[in-house]
């Protein structure tokens, strides 16, 4: 069911998301104009509830993400969070987290991490992702394959029928060494998915500068005109190519989806 983010106008339930959060200043209530961004806000305030003092926490990447790591530092700042560690999922939210005072570690230090919150580019009914479309994915596995608790946090334009169904790329990190001929193999392991591979490009289509990744690895993007069938199998086969580091496809990995839209919030607990 979905919890209004309005309890006032829109219903009795009490989310403990603040009537206004979502709402710019200069609009009544009765005006809810909402951005994408507020939505990803909204997603990310209700999962750091989930965090509480004492926590090693996966901090993940990306523009929803971002206003969860905000959060966790707001609260440590108001003395309401006290003693966490985070593990960043890329320089960015390393910087970012630097940048807040949030004290880090990594996963040598920490091997087990009581909860991660990530946003995510596709979310399935089964609650399988696409990640990575910011080049983060081969950090944010590493960090969320040994989370007790993985939170995703997403608006509502994420949810897919079928993993690849949004049209958009699903990112495959290769090293750098003959991308084109792992390229052309992760294109022809689904040909019958009318499967295009393409080299991820500084400042997108049709640059020729390669988009690096953190870990100084190159990125094919995926695009499927039809469901590639089943996920396991798909993932198998793409990491058995050599070449190939890891893929965006986060399969039985999120505990819980936190959904932000245009009729509240809705969170969806693995089975
Ligand atoms: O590499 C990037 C990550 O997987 C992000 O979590 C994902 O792309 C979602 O990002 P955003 O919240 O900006 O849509």
């Amino acid at each position: 069911m979905a919890i209004p983010y309005f309890p006032k106008f829109m219903g009795s339930d009490k989310s403990s998301i603040s009537p206004g959060l979502l709402a710019p200043s200069s609009l009544p209530l009765s005006s809810p104009i909402f951005t994408q961004d507020d939505f990803k806000k909204a997603a990310a305030y209700k999962a750091v509830e989930f965090v509480h003092s004492g926590m090693v926490l996966g901090l993940g990447t990306g523009s929803t993400a971002k206003h969860a790591v905000d959060r966790i530092a707001d609260l440590l700042r108001q003395g309401k969070l006290k003693d966490i560690v985070g593990i960043p999922t890329s320089k960015k939210t390393y910087d970012q987290a630097v940048s807040l005072g949030i004290p880090l570690s990594d996963l040598d230090s920490h091997p087990v991490i009581d909860l991660a919150i990530d946003g995510a580019d596709e979310v399935d009914p089964d609650l399988n992702l696409v990640k990575g479309r910011g080049g983060s994915l081969l950090r944010e596995k590493m960090v969320e394959c040994v989370c007790k608790k993985f939170i995703v946090i997403v608006d509502e334009s994420k949810l897919v029928e079928f993993i690849g169904g949004s049209g958009l790329a699903m990112p495959v990190e290769v090293v750098p060494y003959c991308w084109k001929f792992t390229a052309l193999r992760l294109q022809n392991l689904f040909e019958e998915s009318g499967c295009v591979a393409k080299l991820r490009t500084v400042g997108g289509d049709g640059g020729d500068e390669p988009y690096v990744t953190d870990n100084e690895n190159y990125i094919v993007d995926l695009y499927f005109k039809k469901d590639i069938g089943d996920l396991k199998v798909a993932s198998d086969r793409i990491l058995r190519l050599a070449g190939v580091v890891e893929h965006g496809m986060f399969l039985d990995m999120a505990t819980t989806v936190i959904i932000a839209g245009e009729l509240g919030i809705t969170i969806k607990n693995k089975q």
